[in-house]
């Protein structure tokens, strides 16, 4: 094995000795260097970026170096046939002679002197900045030659008094280049064992990372960078905070209760991930070894609706006074952990908004879950309190946030169970939405305030489209654009003549029923402008459908007249009903979603309706 070696000889004597001595060591390419102290420093840090292996030197110069690289540096040794070639030079001396110097200069001179019968003060220095006051506590006591390394000797000379260098002799060297060789064998034997760890760490199906006391990530593996939506290379380094708040609470809560192993469910971007965290001690400093599976069966999943990509405060368009005060609260409520109560009409944006407070929260790498307090009453419990030993949403560590609609249609019974869970504390976030306000809601009897007070922490009206009517032109913009590459069309915007009955309507479905208009316009269009008579027509059908809203929920729904003509006001009524929204009206009508918008669109056809 050819070793890559740089040796920094503190005075020059031992540079040339490490010169002879390195031909007789051909495995060793050794660089020689003489430069003492500090002066090494730049010249060592060179060499290890240029990759050589080990670094050779002696005393403070070795210790100081050692600070300064990663890589092993082997001291020079000071022999015991060192110590007697100078101890036998200044034994028959009648001047007072002490030692001054690092640890490996005095190991020995003390066992030297009493085997030679000659009684020698030592002083230990451990750095350079000691040698000065040493030489004065020597001096004090009448010592006339300091033995020592270079800086003691240079010190010494500087301050009036002879300095005798203790040199390494050729058994030092030998010493020394035996180590050298030990060293790398043992250096290059520990890299192959951590290379041959890290491909089983890479190929390893888990996804595996390691975290440090202060959350920032010293390793990861391929299959955590995946599960993290990281690249590799970016993790180590990485503040976990920033990759995962939820991860990074897992290390804040095992930093509490060190000795606990840590097994959470949490929901990473669309994945519900299994987590282990096992807390690694190395000497004074924790490590915390984070275990993620991938783990198919979440609780909950298809019972409630769990969304997997999360809108955001970007998708909420609209430029109106409104809305940005709107979403500058929503935004600030974000910010905190507590429950929201927002309030508006059907379609205006409630459950948008909930869910952008959700992706802006602490809580975003959970999963936001979406219920319709409109189901079965039986149902609703049994996912939000458990079933059959399964535990409810409000007890599963995987939803973040759960966002119960139109709250106010929940029974009494579910009100006083889930005010009892709260007042117990839950780990989730709680938003709720009504088109109806929590405290008329309890005017009116349907409603424990208690439960207001506490769902209604913050509370979030969400303005109706009518109140902004000039955020109409640019949300149809990006309608148009999303249903351009949908159906096919080119539809590059809307017609002046279209646009001041678009925002004269009242819009009681609001965006929701913007959507559907658009959708319906953009069907009918031909040309590159969505305007004109069909156009016209379409929000003239909705428009009297308004009016009629008032009549056919007086009348209910009117059986007069052809098959066609009842079975247009069924669909139109179950519709409205359903704020306007296809997917649940098509699951009322026991119908799947494209019937219906195949079924609306032959009504809106049939032009001797
Ligand atoms: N400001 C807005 N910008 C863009 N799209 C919006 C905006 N507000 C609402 N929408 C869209 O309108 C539709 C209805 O919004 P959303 O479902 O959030 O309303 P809602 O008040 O929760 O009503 P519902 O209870 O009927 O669902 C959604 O497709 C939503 O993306």
């Amino acid at each position: 094995m050819n070793i890559k070696a740089l040796a920094v000889a503190p005075y020059p004597g031992l540079g040339d000795l490490l010169k002879e001595m390195s031909r007789e060591y051909p495995q060793i390419e050794m660089d020689i260097e003489t430069a003492d102290l500090q002066e090494a420093v730049p010249i060592v840090k060179r060499a290890e970026q240029k990759g050589v292996e080990v670094i050779v030197s002696r005393g403070g110069t070795a210790s100081l170096i050692r600070e300064h690289v990663s890589i092993p540096v082997v001291d020079i040794p000071v022999s015991g046939y060192d110590m007697l070639r100078v101890l036998t030079l200044v034994k028959d001396s009648n001047s007072q002679v002490a030692i001054i110097g690092f640890p490996n200069v005095c190991r020995g001179a003390e066992a030297v002197s009493s085997l030679l019968d000659f009684e020698i003060p030592v002083y230990p220095i451990e750095s350079e900045a000691e040698v000065r006051s040493a030489l004065r506590k020597a001096f004090k006591k009448g010592v006339q030659i300091v033995l020592g390394d270079v800086v003691t000797v240079k010190t010494a000379q500087e301050m009036g008094c002879h300095g005798i260098l203790i040199t390494s002799g050729r058994e030092s060297i030998e010493e020394a280049f035996a180590e050298v060789v030990r060293v790398c064998e043992r250096e290059r034997k520990g890299r192959e064992i951590i290379k041959l760890y890290e491909t089983v760490l890479t190929h390893d199906a888990h996804g595996i990372f390691i975290a440090d006391p202060h959350g920032v990530i010293r390793y990861a593996n391929r299959a955590a960078a995946d599960l993290l939506r990281f690249r590799e290379d970016e993790l180590p380094g990485t503040r976990l905070n920033r990759v995962s708040a939820l991860l990074h609470d897992l290390i804040r809560k095992e930093g509490a209760e060190p000795a606990q192993r840590i097994k959470e469910r949490v929901w990473l971007h669309d994945q519900g991930v299994q987590v282990d965290v096992v807390t690694y001690r190395s000497g004074s400093e924790s490590l915390f070894i984070f275990y993620l599976e991938p783990a198919d069966h979440l609780p909950g999943r298809g019972r409630a609706y769990v969304q997997d990509r999360q809108a955001t405060f970007a998708q909420i368009i609209g430029s109106s006074d409104e809305i940005r005060q709107t979403i500058k609260r929503a935004k600030a409520f974000a910010k905190t952990d507590k429950n929201i109560w927002i309030t508006g009409e059907i379609g205006s944006g409630r459950s948008l908004f909930a869910q952008a407070i959700h992706s802006a929260s602490r809580r975003n790498q959970a999963a936001f879950y979406r219920l319709s307090c409109g189901m079965d009453d039986d149902e609703l419990e049994g996912i939000l309190f458990g079933t059959g030993g399964e535990p409810g949403l409000l007890d599963s560590p995987l939803a973040g946030t759960i966002y119960l609609e139109e709250i106010g249609q929940m029974s009494s019974r579910l009100q006083q169970k889930l005010l009892q869970k709260l007042k117990n504390g839950t780990r989730q976030r709680m938003i709720v939405s009504s088109s109806i306000p929590g405290m008329t809601l309890v005017k009116q009897g349907k409603f424990a305030q208690e439960l207001v007070i506490l769902l209604g922490e913050h509370l979030l009206p969400v303005p109706p489209l009518r109140q902004r009517a000039e955020d109409i032109e640019e949300i149809a913009r990006v309608l148009i654009a999303a249903h351009n590459s949908r159906y096919g069309k080119q539809i590059v915007g809307l017609k002046d003549e279209i646009l001041e009955p678009l925002m004269e309507y009242p819009w009681p479905g609001n965006v929701k029923e913007l959507e559907n208009v658009v959708e319906e316009m953009l069907l009918l269009t031909n040309g590159h402008y969505v305007g004109g008579k069909e156009a016209e027509e379409v929000l003239e059908r909705h428009r009297s459908e308004m009016n009629e809203k008032d009549s056919a929920k007086r009348a209910e729904i009117d059986l007069t007249g052809s098959w066609d003509e009842i079975e247009r006001r069924i669909l139109l009524y179950i519709l409205r009903e359903e704020g306007m929204n296809q997917s649940r009206a098509a699951n009322r009508l026991g119908i799947n979603r494209s019937t219906l918008w195949r079924k609306l669109r032959d009504v809106l056809h049939n032009k001797t309706i």
